[in-house]
């Protein structure tokens, strides 16, 4: 039997008093699959996200349907949520997505545990998944509290922790914005390396940066003031948009990479 969608989203709408932020949106992604949820600041990215994950704001009231794993989880919060439809959540601000009174490695550890691992293999698993996101020295890591790591350290243990999860989905929210271009491109590469595909969980991208978007991932669907106006394969929304919103987000990419050669002009 073909395995269940990683995630299924159906006419989800969230209510925060009397404003409505998200307003029936649908989304898909296939077990494996990789799905940008592109738009500009505003649009309801990150609450759509947070439903998908289960951590909603409390004053927020939802309704549709949001299938993880085949399971409906939208009333169910993160923590009640049972092993197979659990969802891995890296975040912006990795700082607060960590305890920051706990050690790296008992951080880290937990989960494997929870999985019924005994001290020794968590242990060894903590090592190689932290070599598997490219901190090659794992053992300072493991003893640091997290306000001792650099931001992009701290993504890569977050990416780590939701890696350890053993989840089917990772939901990603705008996980590269507070980091240089650098470290950025690397946390991008681990996404790339370490979802989508038979192996790797399926993959729910935030972001309102259609070259990364369209890089990652094999869908884009984009949403303005709510709703999702555009979706398809990545490089026909690219080639082709047919929203203004996409070609409004098309537009100010092109804007950067203008500046951009003109300013290495202007520096030679
Ligand atoms: N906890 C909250 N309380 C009140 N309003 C909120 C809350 N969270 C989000 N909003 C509002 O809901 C709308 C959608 O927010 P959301 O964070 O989902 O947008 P976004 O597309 O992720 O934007 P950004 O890219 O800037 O993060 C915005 O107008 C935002 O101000």
């Amino acid at each position: 039997m073909a395995d269940p969608p990683a995630l299924s989203v159906s006419d989800l709408t969230v209510r925060l008093g009397s404003a409505t932020p998200v307003a029936g949106v649908d989304l898909h992604i296939r077990a494996g699959g990789r799905l940008a949820l592109l738009g500009a600041s505003g649009s309801g990215k990150s609450l759509t996200a947070a439903a998908v994950a289960g951590c909603l704001p409390p004053i927020a009231r939802a309704h549709g349907s949001v299938q993880v794993g085949g399971t409906e989880v939208l009333h169910r919060p993160a923590a009640r949520r049972a092993a197979a439809a659990r969802v891995g959540l890296v975040v912006q601000d990795s700082a607060t997505a960590l305890n920051p009174m706990a050690r790296i490695g008992r951080q880290l550890r937990e989960p494997l545990r929870r999985r019924g691992l005994s001290r020794a293999a968590a242990a060894a698993e903590v090592d190689l998944l932290l070599r598997g996101v490219g901190l090659n020295d794992p053992e300072p890591i493991l003893r640091s509290h997290p306000g001792a790591l650099s931001g992009g350290q701290r993504q890569r243990v977050c990416l780590a922790l939701a890696l350890a999860c053993e989840v089917g989905l990772l939901v990603a929210d705008e996980p590269t914005t507070a980091l240089d271009v650098v470290t950025q491109a690397a946390v991008l590469e681990l996404l790339r390396q370490r979802t989508g595909g038979a192996g790797g969980p399926a993959l729910l991208f935030i972001t309102h940066d259609i070259a990364v978007a369209a890089s990652l991932c094999d869908e884009i669907a984009v949403m303005d003031a709510g709703v999702v106006v555009e979706r398809g394969p990545a490089a026909q929304i690219v080639a082709a948009p047919g929203h203004p919103a996409t070609r409004r987000l098309i537009d100010s990419a092109h804007d950067i990479e203008r500046d951009l050669v003109a300013a290495t002009r202007w520096a030679s």
